[in-house]
């Protein structure tokens, strides 16, 4: 059984259909790139597999569980700029929301809470910025108090939407390690990117979307050049390829 299956996954939007026949899973251990062009379906992909979209066909299975809206067992890192960062709030009690939020109590954190909460800061080295109003951060920080708040719950499946749009080198390499090392810790990770040759580094396999899964595998057996020039529109002197061959 995958930590995380995607079964024949349809998925219309303003009467388009987005994704068609989607399969794919991830199993706990492994850190899965889902690549692909722009509007090829990946954000949708990933709201729909967190519940928030509703699919046309198909389902979504966690821990053996159909998906639902706001389970605890799944961590989602959304793009910078779909959150609120004007709100005045610390970054911890920022982060202390991807605990209670999603417990859905009104209560005041505990100690475990808290623990939790410092042991996410503690990851994507921020304590030193825990009592900092988010709106006062740079965008690598804001970057690293979204995963945070994430794996303040500690979730079995962590999702990420371009988690390294706009960061600079070492900031990329500590959440690329971070990310392998929890998929290490008998994690699913599953994470969209733009950056393919960090993808072919990094990932352990590599699910290539463009409305329909076109291409799975580990890097290594996806370095047929067509299957790129075709989902990419790109032609056969691409730097991008030359990239992809060398890496
Ligand atoms: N709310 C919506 N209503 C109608 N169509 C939508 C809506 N949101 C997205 N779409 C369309 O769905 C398709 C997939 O969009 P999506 O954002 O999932 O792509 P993506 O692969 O994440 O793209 P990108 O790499 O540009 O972020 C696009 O054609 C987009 O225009």
């Amino acid at each position: 059984m995958s930590a995380l299956e995607v079964e024949n996954l349809s998925v219309e939007l303003g009467g388009r259909l987005v994704l068609t026949g989607v399969n794919l899973s991830v199993d706990k251990g492994e850190l899965v790139g889902l690549v692909g062009p722009n509007g090829a379906g990946k954000t949708t992909l990933l709201r729909t597999l967190m519940g928030l979209l509703r699919p046309r066909d198909g389902r979504v299975l966690v821990g053996d569980q159909p998906v639902r809206p706001g389970r605890a067992e799944l961590g989602y890192v959304p793009q910078r700029h779909e959150f609120a960062w004007d709100f005045p709030i610390s970054v911890e009690n920022v982060v202390m929301t991807g605990r209670t939020g999603k417990l859905g109590l009104v209560r005041r954190p505990g100690v475990a809470d808290w623990e939790a909460v410092a042991e996410a800061l503690d990851l994507v080295r921020m304590t030193d910025l825990r009592t900092r109003p988010v709106g006062q951060l740079s965008g690598g920080q804001r970057q690293r108090v979204l995963v945070a708040r994430a794996l303040a719950l500690r979730p079995p499946v962590l999702l990420l939407d371009e988690p390294f749009t706009g960061l600079d080198m070492p900031t990329q390499e500590l959440l690329s390690e971070l990310f392998l090392s929890l998929a290490r810790e008998a994690r699913a990770v599953l994470m969209t990117t733009h950056d393919l040759p960090g993808a072919f580094y990094t990932c352990d396999r590599l699910a290539l979307l463009n409305r329909r899964v076109v291409a799975v595998g580990a890097p290594d057996q996806l370095r047929d050049e067509q299957i790129w020039m075709d989902t990419f529109g790109i032609h056969e002197h691409s730097p991008l390829l030359k990239i992809l061959k060398a890496t």
